[in-house]
């Protein structure tokens, strides 16, 4: 097994194992020449797949044990990564690294070294790895541009999230909240029940929401789970695509990945020619003097799209398709992630049925005490405020802890860095293990794994180590949707508080799917929303 020594490049021919094994790839080919082309070849592969082999330890990082040649996770396609991040947390503590395929990875839960790599010292980490989605316009998404590129767009999109700002979205996302609560009472049966498909169900809300606060368009059939803008996303997602063996040998084979592509490019069409439309048409409405609504998302994206063609753009390589990129990164990194943990949090509510009857209760005296009674509107921007809501706030904030939607948080490191005797090298992969670091047992040593909302109250979160609750990210490129996310969240629950419960039924289950490395991916989780009086 050891023919190929550790750190693996080729074996030096004056070694007694090179000697060995050249020796015998020799004779093979003299012997039958097809075999023995077939065993160089192989050699060469293998040799390659082993390349990083000893990198990580040899920075003072205990690691996963890699296998022969396909690194240390051979069954990646099969394996729930974010369960395994748990499991290695506890074995290795805060940071370990792994060899996935042959990228050498470190994964880090400690909260003073997530502080250090994400912030303090992100010059040396500041990018994510050039990523290839097998699309053009995925390849364009704000979260995987590099250095200058994502600065320029980082400093554009900023503003869009002031105070002020999301005030001005809050209404359009809470009437849009509020219709959907309409909408889904009136698909009950006569004893005021509808069996929903979590994700499904609140990832249609969501795409239909996102679509009228950032593109100010209303979706044709945006209510409808099937309709083909939201069926698009789910597409170009890969939502219901499965890994297998081939995606784990492309971690040591690279080029096998040309046949399993991460994403599909064929939904991306209709996305990228209705994103076109609407800021062509909105460029033109500026053109011609026309209102708008002064520096919203769509102002934003016309503006960088008028510099397209300058030698600033050009040198960074922005093209059209990178401003319809960002559109398209907004709708995904806002609709996956949230539907992902609103999934979560219906079936933390149903499977605690106090817990969600606090819930109503809380959205009701809200109500109440703003003098908008128990009927309809009245939850507002004001009303979800922590101080209005704070147990509601405390459940979402929970669901965040628990399910962190993003599994890991990515840096590539760019320059090398050492600390206290670990050292990371250049080309290697940091990856925040969210899901392990949010069950940090100092930070949270009431049963990390259970769903305690009250962690969040008021009067117990002010002492929380903050680097120890990570589901956002940290740092100059943490997530820029924060806030809006946190609006979204609690427009969304307190709507559905007030007007259902939740129950679980005979067929609701929770199951995660294997290989999802960035993304939570789970089988559809199935609930019951009943009425309430
Ligand atoms: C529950 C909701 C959400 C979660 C858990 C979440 C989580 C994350 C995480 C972990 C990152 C990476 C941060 C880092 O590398 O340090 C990220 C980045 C990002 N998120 Fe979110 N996100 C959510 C909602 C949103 C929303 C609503 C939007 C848009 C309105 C959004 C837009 C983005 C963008 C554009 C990036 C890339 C930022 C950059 O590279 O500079 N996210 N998000």
């Amino acid at each position: 097994m050891e023919f190929f020594g550790s750190p693996a490049k080729f074996l030096p021919l004056n070694s007694p194992k090179g000697i060995l094994l050249y020796g015998s790839l020799i004779t093979l080919t003299v012997f039958n020449p097809f075999l023995g082309i077939i065993a160089i070849a192989l050699t060469i592969l293998i040799s390659q797949a082993r390349e990083n082999y000893g990198i990580l330890e040899a920075g003072g990082i205990p690691v996963v044990e890699p296998t022969w040649f396909l690194g240390s996770e051979p069954n990646y396609h099969k394996t729930i990564l974010h369960f395994a991040d748990i499991e290695r947390c506890k074995k290795f503590g805060g940071i370990w690294g792994s060899y996935v395929g042959r990228t050498p990875q470190v994964y880090v839960t400690d909260p003073e070294l997530s502080r250090l790599i994400f912030v303090k010292d992100f010059v040396h980490f500041a990018d994510r790895k050039e990523a290839d989605f097998g699309s053009a316009l995925l390849n364009e998404s704000f979260d995987y541009l590099p250095g200058e590129k994502w600065k320029l767009v980082r400093t554009n999109m900023s503003p869009l999230f002031t105070t002020s700002k999301l005030k001005q979205m809050s209404d359009v996302i809470s009437d849009s909240a509020s219709e959907f609560m309409n909408h889904l009472s009136s698909q009950c049966d006569e004893k005021g029940r509808l069996k929903i498909d979590c994700k499904k169900c609140t990832s249609t809300w969501l795409i239909e929401m996102f679509a009228r606060t950032t593109l100010g368009i209303q979706l044709e059939d945006g209510k409808n789970p099937d309709n083909k803008f939201a069926e698009a996303f789910r597409e170009m997602m890969g939502e219901n695509a499965e890994y297998n063996l081939l995606y784990t040998l492309s971690l040591s084979f690279p080029f096998l990945s040309y046949f399993s592509p991460a994403f599909s490019d064929e939904p991306t069409k209709l996305i990228e020619s209705t994103f076109r439309q609407v800021i062509q048409s909105r460029k033109k409405q500026i053109e011609s003097g026309g209102p708008t609504n002064s520096k919203d998302f769509l102002d934003v994206l016309v503006g960088l799209w008028n510099r397209v063609g300058t030698e600033e753009f050009k040198n960074l390589g922005i093209t059209e398709l990178t401003i319809v990129g960002q559109a398209v990164s907004f709708f995904l990194g806002g609709y996956d992630t949230s539907s992902s943990l609103l999934s979560h949090l219906l079936f933390y509510m149903a499977d605690n049925p106090e817990v969600q009857e606090k819930m109503n209760i809380e959205v009701m005296s809200a109500l109440k005490k703003k003098g908008a009674g128990g009927g309809g509107g009245g939850i507002d921007h004001d009303l979800i405020q922590d101080s209005e809501i704070p147990y509601i706030s405390a459940c979402i904030t929970e669901s965040l802890r628990l399910a962190p939607p993003v599994l890991r948080t990515e840096r590539i490191c760019t320059k090398d860095w050492s600390y206290k005797g670990i050292s990371i090298k250049k080309g290697t992969q940091v990856m925040l293990a969210a899901w392990a670091a949010n069950r940090n047992p100092k930070v949270y040593p009431d049963e990390p794994e259970a769903f305690k909302p009250e962690r969040f109250l008021p009067e117990n979160k002010a002492g929380l180590e903050p680097y120890a609750f990570t589901t956002f990210g940290f740092g100059p490129r943490n997530c820029i949707g924060t806030r809006f996310a946190f609006e979204t969240l609690k427009l969304f629950t307190c709507n559905l508080v007030k007007t259902f419960r939740v129950e679980k039924r005979a067929d609701t289950q929770l199951k995660y799917k294997g290989g999802a490395y960035l993304m939570l991916a789970f089988s559809s989780v199935y609930l019951d929303l009943v009425k309430r009086e």
